[in-house]
C-alpha cells in the first residue's frame, strides 16, 4: 500500500469539506472503504443518495471502528464532543485529524479525549466556498491549495508523513506550523475579512434610505464579493469567532486603528495618504497573483490585460 492510501477512512461530518474529501478519496482511490457518519439523519440520507461512501453510520463510534484514518469535518465547536464519542472505538495506530478553521481550540478540545494509541494531527485545508452541505462539495476543491498541519511535539513523524502524503494526493500543498501561529495568520487573512463582509452587508441591510432593490440593482462586483462571503454558514462562522477570540480581537483592533487613519485621510482630503495606501495594497494583490494563490486568476488577468490597471503614476 502506498503512503497516501488507507484501508478504511472514516469521515465524521459530511458537509462541504467532508463531502469534497469523500469525492476526492473516491476519485484518487485513496481508501479501500470509506465510512460516513454525521449527526443529522437527513444529512446522512443525502450523503447516501449522493453515493459519497461505501457505508453509512449514524453512530460516529461505529463509523471509526477499524478505520486507519479518521477525518473530523464538523463546526469547530463540535470537535470535543466528536472526539469524546469516537475515542473508545479508535483502532490502535489510527490517524485522527480534522479540518477546522481554528487550531488551538480544536487541539484543546480533542487531544485530551483521544487515546495514546491513536495519532492525532490537527489540520486545516485553506480551501472552501460560502456553500455548505453534502451536495456543495466537489473533488477538485483542494487542488493547488495549502493544507496546514499543526501537530503537537510528541506526534510520530511517520504519521505526519502519511497525512502529508494523503493531502498531497488530494492535490494540496502541505505546510506544518504551530497552532497559535496558524490562528493569528488565519485571523488576519480569513476570519477578520469574513467579519468585515458580514458587517458591511449588515450595514447595507440596515440603511433606511437605500432599498433592498437598489442594493441588488446597483451592487458592483466589489459589494457582490462581500455578499458572497457574508452568505457563509452561520454556525461555522459563529464557532470560528468563539474559538479564535483572542487573535480575532487583536486583528480587529489593528483594523480599527487603520480604519480610523483612513477615515482621517478622507475627512482631511489627504490625497497623498490615500494614493500611497492604495498603491501599497495594489502591490499586495499583485504579489498574491504572481504567487498563483488567487481563486479567479483568469478574471484578474483579464482586468490587467484590459489596461484598466493604470500606470502607477500619481496624477
Ligand atoms: N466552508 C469552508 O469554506 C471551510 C470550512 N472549514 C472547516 O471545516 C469544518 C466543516 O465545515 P463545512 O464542511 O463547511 O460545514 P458544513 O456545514 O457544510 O458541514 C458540517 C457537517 O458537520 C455535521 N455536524 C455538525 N455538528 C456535528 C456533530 N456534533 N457531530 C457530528 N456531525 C456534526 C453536519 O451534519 C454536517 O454534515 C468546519 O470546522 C470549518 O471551520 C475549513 C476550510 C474551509
Ligand atoms: O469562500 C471563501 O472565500 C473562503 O475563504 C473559504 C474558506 C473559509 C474558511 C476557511 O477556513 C478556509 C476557506
Amino acid at each position: 500500500m502506498n503512503q497516501e492510501t488507507f484501508g478504511r477512512i472514516a469521515l465524521i461530518g459530511i458537509g462541504l469539506i467532508g463531502s469534497s474529501l469523500a469525492r476526492v478519496i473516491a476519485r484518487e482511490g485513496l481508501a479501500d472503504e470509506t465510512v460516513i457518519s454525521t449527526r443529522s439523519p437527513a444529512t446522512l440520507e443525502e450523503a447516501r443518495s449522493l453515493g459519497l461512501g461505501d457505508r453509512y453510520e449514524q453512530d460516529a463510534a461505529e463509523a471509526v471502528k477499524g478505520a486507519d484514518l479518521v477525518i473530523v469535518s464538523v463546526p469547530v465547536g463540535a470537535s470535543g464532543a466528536v472526539a469524546r464519542q469516537i475515542a473508545p472505538a479508535l483502532k490502535k495506530g489510527a490517524i485522527v485529524t480534522d479540518v477546522g478553521s481554528t487550531k488551538r481550540s480544536v487541539i484543546e478540545q480533542m487531544a485530551p479525549e483521544l487515546p495514546d494509541h491513536a495519532h492525532f494531527i490537527a489540520g486545516h485545508p485553506l480551501a472552501g466556498t460560502e456553500k455548505s452541505g453534502p451536495s456543495a462539495g466537489f473533488a477538485s476543491l483542494f487542488e493547488d491549495r495549502w493544507c496546514i498541519l499543526t501537530p503537537q511535539d510528541d506526534v510520530d513523524p511517520s504519521a505526519i508523513d502519511r497525512l502529508t502524503a494523503f493531502w498531497e494526493a488530494c492535490g494540496s500543498r502541505v505546510e506544518t506550523m504551530d497552532a497559535a501561529h496558524h490562528d493569528q495568520v488565519l485571523a488576519l487573512v480569513s476570519h477578520v475579512p469574513h467579519l468585515i463582509a458580514y458587517n458591511i452587508v449588515g450595514t447595507a441591510d440596515e440603511l433606511e434610505n437605500v432599498t433592498e432593490r437598489e442594493v441588488i440593482k446597483y451592487s458592483a462586483s466589489g459589494f457582490r464579493d462581500f455578499t458572497r462571503l457574508a452568505a457563509s454558514d452561520p454556525t461555522m462562522w459563529r464557532d470560528v469567532c468563539l474559538h479564535n477570540r483572542d487573535a480575532i480581537l487583536e486583528m480587529l483592533s489593528r483594523f480599527s486603528e487603520d480604519l480610523t487613519a483612513l477615515r482621517k485621510a478622507v475627512r482631511r482630503g489627504d490625497g497623498d495618504a490615500l494614493f500611497d495606501l492604495f498603491t501599497r495594497t495594489r502591490s499586495v494583490r499583485r504579489s498574491i497573483i504572481e504567487a498563483g494563490q488567487d481563486v479567479d486568476v483568469a478574471d484578474f488577468g483579464r482586468s490587467i490585460a484590459g489596461g484598466r490597471d493604470g500606470d502607477g503614476a500619481k496624477p
